[in-house]
């Protein structure tokens, strides 16, 4: 697959973002940037609004108001499959596949919605184990088996910016070690990469930079090599 490897690269700008669930006020202005090849993570307590973030990023949520660029183009008025052809793959807390097809059938079902995406042999070499059960039905799977899939599925359309939510929720710490190598391949492709995860010694090596959700808004950015300095600010929003 190709990436640009510009790393300067701003790939997604959210800028005061307000969302809603009828009259429920979830997003109270959210702002935020992502480089092309960063790897940031949306922290917080439970409720705090990080999966409403992701989805509203996929214009799946109700209404919203505020401004979403990606690659530059304001996408407020596109449609979730618009977002994806522009290269953005989401997937989300429960893992999206069709659990009564095979793996294989899984892989080649999806549309490929632009050029570059991973072929199956390159699906294949990244996750052996799919490559095992290839003829499996998705029931079948096991659940690292399943979210390996849901990934895999979302890199055979090309998509060059993944929105991750909760991936490692309720795996085995084999499976999140491996997801954890898979990532970082993901990155050194240049694959750009927003992760909301609950799971904080998972997400700290991997991530470039953070971003603390509290309340539907940004109340910290704390970039890598600021972790330790402020380790203990981020203990007391995350409540640990
Ligand atoms: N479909 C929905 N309808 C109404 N309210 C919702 C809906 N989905 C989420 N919410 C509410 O929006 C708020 C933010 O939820 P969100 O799922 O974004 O939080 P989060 O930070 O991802 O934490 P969690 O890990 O609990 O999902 C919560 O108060 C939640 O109850």
């Amino acid at each position: 697959m190709s990436v640009n490897p510009d790393k300067e690269y701003e790939q997604l700008r959210v800028s005061g973002l307000h969302a809603f669930y009828g009259e429920s006020h979830i997003l109270h202005g959210i702002d935020l940037v992502v480089n092309r090849g960063e790897l940031v993570t949306l922290l917080g307590r439970n409720g705090a609004g990080r999966s409403t973030t992701l989805k509203a990023i996929m214009n799946m949520v109700g209404r919203r108001t505020g401004s979403i660029m990606i690659n530059g183009e304001e996408t407020m008025s596109c449609a979730p499959h618009h977002i994806a052809r522009l290269g953005v793959g989401y997937c989300p807390e429960h893992r999206g596949i069709f659990s009564s097809l095979s793996v294989q059938e899984n892989l080649t079902l999806p549309p490929v919605v632009r050029s570059g995406g991973m072929s199956l042999e390159e699906i294949y070499t990244m996750f052996p184990n799919l490559y095992e059960r290839r003829t499996s039905q998705g029931t079948k799977l096991s659940g690292g088996e399943q979210q390996m899939l849901a990934m895999a599925r979302i890199l055979r359309t090309g998509a060059n910016m993944l929105l991750l939510d909760e991936i490692t929720e309720g795996l085995a710490p084999v499976i999140v070690e491996k997801l954890g190598e898979v990532l970082v391949a993901l990155k050194e492709k240049g694959l750009t990469i927003v992760l909301v995860e609950q799971n904080f010694h998972f997400a700290a090596p991997l991530a470039d930079r953070h971003y603390v959700v509290e309340h539907g808004q940004i109340v910290e950015e704390i970039g890598a090599h600021e972790l330790t300095e402020k380790q203990s600010v981020l203990n007391g929003y995350l409540g640990v």
